[in-house]
């Protein structure tokens, strides 16, 4: 099953997360007993178990499991992806938004799959980069396309709420392969993702 449902929480992890939550609180001067607290450790090792469900999941077998014979030779393109994920540094969130891009080479798959691919790399500790080129390489083994193209654009609250306290700084990552090295297939698709025509 590629999917855990939210409510699916691994009940042999969850008393180590809860006390160490509780201990946590308290080493931060709460009171883990005061009723607003009573259940945040329970509801913060359900949040994490939730954010990290990544590590359980197979993006592979969800490109698989709709990837239909096309001969089709234009770039697909789903953009405006939304993402949430936590930097591994700070256990902070960013979030933004990824473009995908393929051109096929006999082979598609459902659009869908190419946003929940990108949920799977995103429900770990990441960094930006890395998240990017795990998609894109997860595309270019399932697929055997002719090109993939990932840029995510984020902004880190941990560079936001603490550390440097830059508001309005996004960072872009990109990961370009096959055609997309050739700059007219890349500057197409820049195109294609600033435009405003939806
Ligand atoms: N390359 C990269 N860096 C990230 C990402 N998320 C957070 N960082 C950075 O990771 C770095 C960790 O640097 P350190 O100096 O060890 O940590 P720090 O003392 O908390 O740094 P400041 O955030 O500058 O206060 C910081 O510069 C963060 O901005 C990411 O996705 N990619
Ligand atoms: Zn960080």
């Amino acid at each position: 099953m590629a999917f855990k449902k939210i409510e699916q929480y691994d009940e042999k992890i969850m008393p180590g997360l809860i006390n160490h939550y509780r201990e946590s609180l308290k080493l931060l001067g709460e009171d883990p007993e005061r009723e607003g607290l009573v259940k945040t450790p329970e509801r913060v090792a359900k949040a994490m178990q939730y954010m990290m469900q990544g590590y359980d999941q197979d993006a592979r077998a969800i490109l698989n499991s709709a990837k239909f014979k096309e001969s089709v030779s234009e770039m697909i393109l789903v953009k405006d992806i939304e993402l949430y994920s936590m930097c591994e540094h700070h256990m902070l969130p960013f979030f933004g938004k990824a473009h995908i891009a393929y051109i096929p080479n006999g082979y598609i798959t459902g659009l869908s799959k190419l946003a929940r691919v990108v949920d799977v790399y995103a429900r770990r500790l990441q960094v930006q980069e890395r998240l990017t080129t795990q998609i894109l390489d997860v595309i270019k083994e399932t697929l055997n396309p002719l090109g993939v193209a990932v840029v995510i654009e984020a902004k880190h609250l941990c560079m936001m709420m603490r550390g440097v306290q830059k508001q309005n700084s996004v960072t872009t990552t990109s990961a370009f392969w096959g055609e997309f090295e050739k700059n007219e297939t890349r500057s197409e698709f820049t195109k294609l993702i600033t435009s405003r025509l939806h």
